[in-house]
């Protein structure tokens, strides 16, 4: 007997279902590569529902406690993932068809053996929410937020920013370049616009980064407008010595190499910093490059500047991975808080009197950002607040905190640009003695 050929578009839901569940156990999103999906469109069509179940994760928690009185069934394999990507299709991606989102989930779950007699149960809920898709597709948009999130970014920002998050977890986050070398054509070759300084955002993106005009000649790397903000702070002279501590994939790395200096790169994840040398070969750079730690590295000689990207919740990335919002919680971001003291204490001792340092995490969290800058000031007394001012960031005075801090969040943009930019922290500091 011959074994039916499986149904159009099967393929693609049965492997997002199980990305999408590695991501739900606490993996980091990766979008599915052409290795894992070779045809563009049903890769392109499979990203697409990762992403919006991803997205909108905290308002299809709401649908499924409407939608499923006892809860999710325990140990039901791939039902979970399966139930999500058809809930995304089904309420928030309309065009593309309630029939095949029905239809296929109940045939993704027949070829699971954990999930397969759950087939009633996917049908019974997926009905519900289609009678109902029209007042799931206006749900409140404070519930894309975990509770957690809200509570703390209202606290620190106010509630219109928590909106303007919310807004743009929907939105995404657009592409940012920072440019090697000044480079006007290639800006409009690209169709791209300036940003800040020299990092430029593409206005349209029909292909992947790596097919992108310039990327394998170096011509620039992908780092998001608020990200290239850091490395900009030093100011020292070209030739001086900078350790960029936690420097791995490197797209800080390569801005300090940009402006000259004598750039020793540590990172502690040796596969990480193969990405860091791949990058640095591709643009052309060529910095010191360490695996250590930087807790505890002790260079034979103090450097002129310290740049420390430090490990944090990654909460300001959202837009580009929607998953941190639901992996943090409390008690992990508290152990990040205490990694980054201990980093911060030992960037101390590896500057010279007289250098800067540079402190910055892609987090919203306050704990991880303005209170680390309180927590120096007492436990750190050799470092002076070096404040920055607004003529160092200009088209982004709004960013700058009355202290000379940095704080940018998603509802910022640089130069009345549109597509916002990810949450990140910076303090600068003078090492006095
Ligand atoms: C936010 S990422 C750095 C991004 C990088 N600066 C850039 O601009 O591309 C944080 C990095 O910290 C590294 N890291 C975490 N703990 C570390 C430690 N104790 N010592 C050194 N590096 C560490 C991680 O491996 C990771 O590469």
């Amino acid at each position: 007997m011959t074994r039916k050929p499986d149904p159009a578009g099967l393929k693609l839901r049965l492997i997002a279902a199980q990305r999408l569940r590695d991501v739900l156990r606490g993996e980091h999103f990766l979008p599915l590569t052409a290795t894992e999906l070779p045809d563009g469109r049903d890769r392109a069509l499979a990203n697409r529902l990762i992403t919006t179940a991803l997205r909108r994760h905290g308002q299809i928690n709401a649908i499924l406690e409407e939608t499923l009185a006892k809860g999710l069934p325990p140990r039901s394999g791939t039902f979970e993932a399966i139930v999500r990507l058809s809930l995304a299709q089904l309420v928030f991606l309309p065009e593309l068809g309630a029939h095949s989102a029905l239809f296929l989930a109940v045939e993704a779950l027949k070829r699971d053996a954990k999930a397969r007699h759950l087939t009633g149960l996917m049908n019974a809920v997926l009905r519900k929410a289609q009678g109902n898709s029209a007042r799931y597709g206006l749900m409140d948009e404070m519930l894309l937020l975990p509770e957690r999130a809200r509570v703390a970014w209202s606290a620190s920002y106010g509630s219109d920013v928590v909106r303007q998050c919310a807004e743009a977890l929907v939105a995404g986050a657009p592409l940012d370049l920072t440019l090697r070398d000044d480079d006007p054509e290639l800006v409009a070759a690209l169709d791209a616009e300036p940003a800040l300084m020299d990092t430029v955002r593409l206005k349209n993106r029909d292909r992947s980064v790596e097919d992108l005009l310039g990327y394998q000649q170096g011509r620039w790397w992908v780092q998001d407008v608020a990200a290239a903000i850091p490395a900009r702070l030093l100011h020292l002279a070209p030739g001086s010595a900078v350790l960029d501590l936690c420097a791995a994939p490197g797209g800080k790395t390569a801005q300090l190499s940009k402006s000259g200096y004598a750039v020793t790169a540590l990172d502690s994840d040796a596969a990480r910093l193969e990405r860091l040398r791949a990058n640095m070969d591709r643009l052309g750079y060529t910095p010191d490059i360490v695996v250590g730690d930087a807790a505890s590295f002790a260079p034979a000689t103090v450097f002129d500047g310290v740049l420390l990207d430090a490990p944090c919740s990654a909460t300001g990335t959202f837009r580009r991975h929607p998953e941190v919002l639901w992996h943090r919680a409390e008690a992990d971001i508290a152990g990040r808080v205490q990694l980054q003291r201990s980093l911060l204490a030992n960037a101390y001792r590896c500057l010279a009197v007289g250098g800067t340092l540079i402190y910055c995490v892609c987090s919203l969290e306050a704990v991880e950002g303005e209170d680390q800058a309180d927590w120096v000031k007492q436990a750190l007394p050799g470092l002076a607040l070096y404040p920055v001012t607004p003529g160092e960031l200009p088209g982004l005075k709004e960013a700058i905190t009355p202290r000379g801090l940095v704080r940018t969040h998603p509802g910022m943009a640089p130069n009345g640009q549109t597509g916002g930019m990810d949450g990140f922290f910076v303090a600068r500091f003078r090492r006095t003695r």
